[in-house]
Order: structure tokens, then C-alpha cells, then sequence
């Protein structure tokens, strides 16, 4: 008899967008993305980072004061579709742990992803969110929240030698 206690596509494809997240240098948010086509085949990953060659050591992860993280981070989400160098995302899903902005939201949008499922809403209340959502509904991206049925999923490296 088969397995009754396998993960959902859902748990699936959130863990994966959370272990990239695992990634993330930032103190404060980390953030990971995964992209899904039509058929539940895994297109590309990312997570918040700076752009390649601006290195994590002397750009400032600060999120106020004299210099802060926010004009150089790339999003997770951002990261995930340019990630896949151009390959065509139509009718793709996004899962991501935290609410696109609306910058990422254009960019979603304009990329052909038709579905955004996500964990966390913290930043519902902002100007970027309101933004996001509004374009969303516009263009016809469906958003919805990830219930997980489990808390946690672990990981065990530990195998027999
Ligand atoms: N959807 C998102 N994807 C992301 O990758 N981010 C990133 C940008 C920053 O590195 C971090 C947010 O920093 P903070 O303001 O919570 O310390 O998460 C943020 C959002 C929120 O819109
Ligand atoms: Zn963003």
C-alpha cells in the first residue's frame, strides 16, 4: 500500500521556495521564491539578494540610517523569473513566503505568471501591497494564501554509510 503521509504540491513547492530562502544573507527578511509551470514542473528558484558581483560583504544589509539595503537588494521573486534567463513563464505559479511588492508584481505580471500563492501577508497594510494587489486584480493574476496542514517539515541528511 502506498504512503499516506506524503507532502501536497503545495507543502512541496512552499518548501522549496523556503529552502532557497534558507539562502538569503539578510539579518532581517529572508525570502524565497519558487516558479511552477501549468504541469507542476519546477522552472526556477530565488531568493533576496544583491545583483552578482556587489558582494554581500561590502553592500549594507541595514535597513535604516545612512545606507540601507533597499536600493541594491534584488527580491526573491524578481531573482526567480530572471533567473530563468527568458524561458517563457506563461500560465506559470509563483510561490513565494512573503507577498510580492509592486515592483515584482509588474514584473509578474509582464512575465506571464498567472498565479501567486503565498505565506505571509506582513506587509499587507503598505502602499506597495495595496499597489500590488490593485495591478494583480487587473490583469487577471489570481493570489492566494498557502494553508500549510503541518507546521514544520524537516530535513534528515543523516543516512545510513
Ligand atoms: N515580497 C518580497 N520579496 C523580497 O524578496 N523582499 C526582500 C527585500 C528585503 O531584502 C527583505 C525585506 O526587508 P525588511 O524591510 O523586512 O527588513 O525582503 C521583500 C518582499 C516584500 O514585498
Ligand atoms: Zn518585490
Amino acid at each position: 500500500m502506498k504512503r499516506r503521509d506524503y507532502i501536497c504540491w503545495d507543502e512541496y513547492f512552499m518548501g522549496v521556495a523556503m529552502l532557497a530562502a534558507k539562502r538569503s544573507k539578510d539579518p532581517n527578511t529572508q525570502v524565497g521564491a519558487c516558479i511552477v509551470s501549468q504541469d507542476n514542473i519546477i522552472l526556477s528558484t530565488g531568493y533576496n539578494g544583491f545583483p552578482v558581483g556587489c558582494s554581500d560583504d561590502d553592500y549594507p544589509w541595514d535597513r535604516e540610517g545612512e545606507q540601507t539595503k533597499y536600493p541594491f537588494v534584488v527580491h526573491a521573486e524578481l531573482n526567480a523569473i530572471l533567473n530563468t534567463r527568458g524561458k517563457s513563464l506563461e500560465n506559470a505559479k509563483i510561490y513565494v513566503a512573503l507577498f510580492p511588492c509592486n515592483e515584482c508584481a509588474k514584473a509578474i505580471i509582464q512575465s506571464g505568471i498567472r498565479e501567486v500563492v503565498y505565506l505571509s501577508d506582513k506587509y499587507a497594510h503598505t502602499d506597495g501591497t495595496l499597489a500590488s494587489k490593485r495591478m494583480m486584480d487587473s490583469a487577471g493574476v489570481k493570489y492566494r494564501r498557502f494553508t500549510p496542514s503541518v507546521d514544520t517539515i524537516t530535513l534528515d541528511f543523516r543516512v545510513e554509510q
